[in-house]
């Protein structure tokens, strides 16, 4: 009889466990092409943790108008920041991941580490199973964004419990939430900001352009702003940062509702015309450089602070494969571990 739930032989049972470790990310498409990107936003923004307008009412919209109008804008974008290797996000993570699993192959050797998206390859279901099949009966989970929100965090939980409740033995599993506040994370930020400034001199403002969400996750239960608030406040306390020395902004609007304030493009053209000629922005909530960064902070926001009369824009890389970053990570790892 074909069982309803997957299983393994029982000669596993009694042998020496391992442990799994999956990183993920959001994910991307699988080609800078119209059709890549319409298969990827199908399954992005088909996910009610993404968009929480009326089911029937939004799947109209987006079949109607967005699949047909996005795919073919976004394309272009993601063409200016492809690489050899393929797309940015996709490539840095998995050289985080190799970092990382080089670190912790050195200390335990019952430990299998991975790297899934949460939209397209490589999946997060074929990742699982193949730590089921390898006699994993410990996982853990650790999505890499530092701020939990529904839309990033919870999906993720969701595409994970939806392929385990599929198995015959649930193995013990350990899910990182977030790491916002993590000490580690708050010494790599501020590492990175200091050499940034080492380098081209102390910006008239530093600013922290998280990605947004609309307004409406905030005021259903959303952690995520306040989240990107501490963020916020432990990095300047960390740099000895007055309240004028920086700000902190959301980037990254899509559609029509109200997203969270003050919008980065917004208010780079303020800094411009008050007088903030010299800028500095990095984007905490990307663990890896992505389109959001590499596209609309490096180019775009850098066009509206120039046209709006500033004179020197940086952009500060996300902690990437960096060395401090390698070691949060593995350090988020061992606090899981049993
Ligand atoms: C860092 C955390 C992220 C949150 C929170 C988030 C919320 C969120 N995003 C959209 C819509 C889009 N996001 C897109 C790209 C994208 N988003 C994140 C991360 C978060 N999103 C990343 C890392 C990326 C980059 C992916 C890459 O391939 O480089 C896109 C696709 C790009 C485009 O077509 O412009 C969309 C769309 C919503 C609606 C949302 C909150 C509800
Ligand atoms: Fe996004
Ligand atoms: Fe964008």
């Amino acid at each position: 009889m074909k069982s309803r739930y997957l299983g393994r032989d029982k000669s596993i049972h009694q042998q020496s466990r391992k442990i799994g470790v999956l990183l993920t990310n959001l994910g991307t498409p699988d080609a800078p092409t119209s059709s890549a990107l319409r298969k990827y936003l199908r399954e992005f923004l088909s996910d009610p943790r993404v968009v929480e307008i009326p089911r029937l009412l939004w799947l109209m919209i987006l079949h109607g108008i967005i699949l047909r109008v996005r795919p073919k804008k976004s394309a272009k974008l993601y063409q200016s920041i492809w690489t050899e290797q393929g797309s940015p996000l996709l490539v840095i993570s998995e050289k985080l991941t190799k970092k990382v699993a080089l670190k912790l192959n050195a200390e335990r050797d019952d430990l299998l580490v991975d790297l899934a998206m949460r939209y397209g390859e490589p999946a997060i279901a074929p990742a699982l199973d193949n730590f089921q099949q390898q006699g994993v009966d410990n996982i853990v989970v650790l999505p890499l964004y530092p701020q939990y929100a529904g839309p990033t965090t919870a999906s993720t939980f969701d595409a994970v419990v939806n392929t385990i409740k599929r198995w015959r033995w649930i193995p013990s599993l350990h899910f990182v939430s977030g790491y916002y506040q993590h000490p580690l994370y708050i010494a790599a930020l501020a590492n990175s900001i200091e050499e940034h400034i080492a380098q081209h001199g102390k910006p008239d403002k530093l600013v922290l352009s998280y990605h947004g969400m609309p307004k409406y996750f905030l005021d259903s239960g959303d952690p995520y702003y306040c989240f990107c608030h501490q963020t916020t406040k432990l990095v300047a306390d960390k740099l000895g940062l007055d309240a004028n020395d920086y700000v902190m902004t959301f980037q990254s609007r899509f559609g029509k509702a109200e997203w969270l304030k003050p919008y980065t493009d917004a208010t780079l053209a303020e800094l411009a015309q008050s007088g903030d000629k010299h800028v500095a922005v990095i984007s905490p909530a990307f663990s890896v450089d992505c389109l959001e960064t590499l596209e609309e902070l490096v180019h775009e926001n850098r066009e509206v602070f120039i046209q709006a009369g500033g004179r020197e824009y940086h952009y500060i890389a996300a902690l990437n494969d960096r060395d401090d970053h390698c070691q949060l990570i593995t350090e988020l790892v061992k606090e899981q571990l049993p």
